[in-house]
């Protein structure tokens, strides 16, 4: 098949979805071209700039009848940086969108019917994470620091960002500014050479504890002291700062090596009534609002009484499980890292918990000895990465046939392909409730209730 539109074609099309990237989609004849900056609904003259086989892409020249949901990105930045994706739909908008969205995904992919709920949003979307991962290079007149291009490794030198805390912008503006002084030269991905890569903020949202990492390429840092003297004026509530060395030719932020220069190894935060100790490289959820808000509907669903057993698959540091224990009777997390599972067993003493039970290795193959072994559950939870759960954890739970499954995704498409595999064996999704997580990006996750068919 030949597409129907030629490169440098000006033509008139309606917008009907956006990708991933959030790129507004256009059908020519039922070929895909994608328009960056449009929104679903709006009317738009495009210039047509490159034609593949299956899809091409396209740029406005005007937006003739605009979406009622188009805003003006409040971020400077928004155009050139690849950190969000929707700023230019109102808040509203992008929750609607989500929940369309997901509901497509679940029809399309899963033959999924379950109704999906409007997606749970925050009631003030800005400067909600908890964490910056901020890349340092040497610019032509000055260092630069800021968030990467959409798919490069090109920084966008920037003072502040609208989705980060005050603490992140400091070291981002006025941090930066001091490089030259304190005598610190930047990495140079390219040359491999220099000695700041990045620097990392966290913040304890309900302790204000602020935990600042500088990531050094040499364990010898002789401006270490001039640092921490400078962190500590710029950044007056920091409780722990920490070097991590990483030596490495990789993109990969952390090295194994970290040590302490002043104050506290970890900080602490909260989730509900749950006390976690985060280090420099735990990993902890980045939106510690919305956290709340998807572990409650993870518990609201497991239904728990304070009879059941539960297991909490992909446990990560224990957060669901901790959040679990409470109303359990026990509760049996697995997670792959042995690192989060030492955190997790930490996070329950420091809780007092003596109801849980924290086990390191691959889910599919712990989950199916403990059934072996007699260790049931009657509701188990799945929390699993972007790819879904493995197959042969679905088909242990098709087998063993927990009462209720609560599935917490981060990815619609594997989640309506978990799901289908689920319905297959005999449960029937009851319900499929969303949360933004993200704000501004294309991103979504979603906690489904499965229950056991009749
Ligand atoms: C989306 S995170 C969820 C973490 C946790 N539930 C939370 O809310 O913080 C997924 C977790 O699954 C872990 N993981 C990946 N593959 C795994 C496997 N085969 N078995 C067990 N855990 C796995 C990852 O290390 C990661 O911690």
């Amino acid at each position: 098949m030949t597409a129907p539109v030629m490169k440098n074609d000006r033509l008139t099309v309606t917008i009907e979805d956006l990708t991933h990237d959030g790129n507004g989609v256009a059908k020519v004849d039922g070929y895909p071209l994608f328009i960056a900056g449009a929104l679903p609904q709006e009317l738009v003259q495009v210039h047509v700039l490159k034609v593949l086989k299956n899809y091409g892409f396209a740029k406005v020249l005007e937006i003739l009848e605009p979406s009622a949901d188009r805003v003006i990105a409040p971020c400077d930045y928004f155009v050139q940086c690849g950190g969000c994706q929707l700023q230019h739909l109102s808040y509203e908008g992008q929750l609607k969108w989500k929940q369309r969205m997901v509901e497509n995904v679940m029809k399309r992919l899963g033959k999924i019917d379950a109704p999906v709920l409007p997606v749970k949003g925050m009631d003030e979307p800005w400067h909600y994470r908890n964490k910056s991962q901020i890349p340092f290079a040497q610019g032509e007149i000055a260092p630069i620091a800021g968030f990467y291009k959409t798919k490069s490794h090109t920084i966008v030198d920037m003072e502040r960002c609208l989705i980060q805390t005050a603490e992140a912008d400091v070291i981002m503006a006025d941090f930066k500014r001091e490089l030259t002084a304190l005598g610190i030269r930047p990495y140079n991905e390219e040359a491999h050479k220099g000695m700041l890569r990045h620097v990392v903020i966290r913040k304890g949202r309900t302790t204000n504890e602020v935990m600042v990492v500088v990531v050094t390429t040499a364990r010898k840092f002789p401006q270490a002291e001039a640092t921490v003297a400078k962190i500590r004026e710029l950044v007056p509530n920091v409780t722990s700062i920490v070097q991590n060395i990483n030596p490495n030719k990789t993109n990969v932020i952390f090295g194994d090596e970290t040590v302490t220069l002043w104050g506290k190894d970890v900080i602490e935060d909260t989730i509900g009534d749950v006390r976690f100790e985060i280090s420099a490289r735990s990993f902890y959820q980045v939106n510690p609002i919305q956290t709340e808000v998807l572990y409650k509907q993870a518990l609201d669903y497991a239904q728990l009484t304070g009879n059941e057993r539960v297991i909490d698959a992909y446990c990560g540091i224990g957060t669901i499980s901790l959040f679990l224990a409470k109303k359990a009777k026990h509760v049996m997390g697995v997670e792959i890292v042995p690192q989060a599972i030492e955190d997790a067993k930490r996070n329950a003493e420091l809780n007092g918990f003596t109801n849980t039970y924290f086990e390191a290795g691959p889910a599919e193959e712990i989950i199916p000895r403990w059934y072996k072994e007699g260790k049931e559950a009657d509701v188990l939870v799945v929390d699993p990465p972007r790819k879904g759960c493995d197959e042969a954890l679905l088909n242990t739970i098709i087998e063993q046939k927990p009462k209720r499954v609560v599935y917490v995704s981060c990815n619609p498409a594997t989640l309506a392909r978990d799901l289908r595999i689920l319905e297959d064996g005999g449960y029937q999704t009851q319900e499929i409730q969303p949360v933004d997580m993200f704000p501004h990006s294309t991103h979504c996750e979603a906690v489904a209730l499965l229950e056991l068919a009749l």
